[in-house]
């Protein structure tokens, strides 16, 4: 397996670093080029040992794998300066929110395979939640070794294209709204006199206890909150507060919205393609 990534920013680089780590490709069987931040590419190669170019004919004359993993208002500008060196034996995945199968199939132009998937940002260390959609090109030697690729990077699943904009919004993005959650209690932690490093140590571990939980008790969520929650306990006062900030209600509504933007971006990007 040979990989070119064009596009080198965050989620190239968690992809880059969890399947080199995993070991399933050394980083002289890896290509990465950007868009102009050479200084990236360099340290690109310092850390990970990979290929950096700008020269895309030579790039792709090495690969079997294009990962594209630029901002979806530049994939337009990307495919353009690849396309005349993509071939029918290349298989194409697309990192792109919101960005659909059909739309990369219009702007290729020929009859690739093409996987879209959803990984999110904890592929750095092997922990990523990434969801895969492929098209029909996709041949089962394909789909194993994307499904592999995914896989030495975290839990790997194949869905409908249809879901993946929930996806989206729920995990490829779901990071951040847990590092909102630590910030919150970092800061708290520190008004309430904890010395920041000490803080941290107890949240990660309560982070990850209670994400451990959910992975091996039989019990919902909510059963597991309510036997944190004694009453007229502490647990009960400080949830109390949430809901009077209707804070479940907010989560519900930031992962809508977020699922709603991918929906958008794909639509917006399928009607630009349209002009
Ligand atoms: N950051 C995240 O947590 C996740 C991001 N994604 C998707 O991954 C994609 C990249 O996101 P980030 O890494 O966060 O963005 P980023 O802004 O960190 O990196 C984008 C990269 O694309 C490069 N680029 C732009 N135009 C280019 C061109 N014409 N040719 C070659 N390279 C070009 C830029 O130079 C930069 O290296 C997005 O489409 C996003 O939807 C998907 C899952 C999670
Ligand atoms: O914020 C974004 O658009 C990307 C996609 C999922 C996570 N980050």
């Amino acid at each position: 397996m040979k990989i070119a990534f064009i596009g080198a920013g965050s989620m190239a680089e968690a992809l880059i670093s969890g399947i080199i780590t995993q070991k399933l490709v050394s980083g002289n069987n890896i290509w990465v080029t950007n868009k102009c931040n050479q200084e990236k590419l360099y340290e690109l190669q310092h850390s990970y040992g990979v290929n950096i170019s700008y020269d895309i004919k030579d790039i792709l004359s090495h690969v079997n794998i294009v990962c594209l993993a630029m901002k979806p208002k530049d994939v337009g500008e990307a495919i353009q300066s690849i396309q005349a060196y993509l071939r029918q034996d290349m298989l194409i995945v697309s990192v792109l929110a919101g960005v659909s199968i059909t739309s990369i199939e219009e702007m290729v132009g020929t009859n690739l395979a093409i996987v879209r998937a959803m990984p999110n940002t904890s592929a750095t260390i092997g922990k990523s939640a990434s969801a895969l959609a492929m098209n029909s090109n996709v041949n089962n030697l394909q789909s194993q070794a994307v499904k592999g690729m995914f896989e030495t990077v975290g839990l790997a699943t194949i869905v409908k294209e249809e879901d993946l904009d929930a996806v989206t919004g729920l995990s490829g993005s779901g990071p951040a709204y847990i590092y909102y959650l630590v910030e919150a209690m970092e800061k708290s932690a520190v008004e309430m006199g904890l010395e920041k490093e000490v803080a941290k140590k107890f949240i990660i571990q309560t982070l990850m206890g209670a994400a451990e939980m959910l992975e091996r008790s039989p019990k919902e969520s909510a059963q597991l909150r309510k036997e944190v929650t004694s009453p007229g306990g502490t647990t009960e006062a400080g949830l109390k507060v949430l809901e009077a900030h209707a804070v479940q209600e907010a989560f519900v509504e930031c992962i809508k919205a977020a699922t709603e933007q991918s929906r958008k971006l794909g639509e917006i990007f399928a009607n630009n393609m349209k002009v």
